[in-house]
């Protein structure tokens, strides 16, 4: 099982917390790849068997412009059996907060197989670690599931 966390960070708050669902994954002894958005294949989305996106939230509550292909591509590909999760941080002053954890969300779980979401305040600290880990289990579960049922 192939997986892959493809996020956007602007100031870094993001790429702290995608690193750090990374190190859980691979904890976990699992096979997974982690990118920058505009160094992912877009083209290969369908190859992976579970995705995590890993979104900052712009503007008034939207969407990063860089991840805007990666969201059409979930849109416009075959991928209703792909596990996902959608993750990100914001800050809570906005009235949107994490707003676009909340746009991938609602999309993902129409269009793939969604087994988590995790809003992060600005940047991952020590407090945070366990809804960290439970936001990966519920992913490594959905897998487990997946391989059980040998499909
Ligand atoms: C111009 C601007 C608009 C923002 N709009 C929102 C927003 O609508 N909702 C939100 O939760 N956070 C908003 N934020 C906060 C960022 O999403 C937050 O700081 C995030 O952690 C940045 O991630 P990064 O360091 O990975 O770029 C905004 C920040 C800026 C500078």
């Amino acid at each position: 099982m192939k997986i892959a966390i493809v996020y956007a960070s602007k100031t870094g708050n993001t790429e702290e917390l995608a690193y750090l669902l990374w190190s859980l994954f691979l904890q976990k002894n699992r096979d997974t790849a982690l990118f920058r958005v505009d160094q992912f294949p877009v083209w290969e989305l369908a190859g992976f068997d579970a995705v995590v996106v890993g979104t900052y939230t712009w503007g008034n509550g939207e969407i990063p412009y860089e991840m805007m292909e990666l969201y059409r591509a979930f849109e416009t590909l075959e991928v209703s059996s792909m596990i996902t999760g959608a993750a990100g941080t914001g800050d809570s002053g906005y009235p949107r907060y994490c707003g676009a954890v909340d746009e991938f969300r609602d999309m993902l779980y129409v269009q793939t197989n969604l087994a988590a979401t995790l809003k992060i305040e600005v940047i991952p600290q020590a407090k945070d670690l366990e809804r960290c880990k439970k936001f990966v289990d519920a992913i490594v579960q959905r897998i487990n599931q997946r391989i059980a049922l040998g499909s």
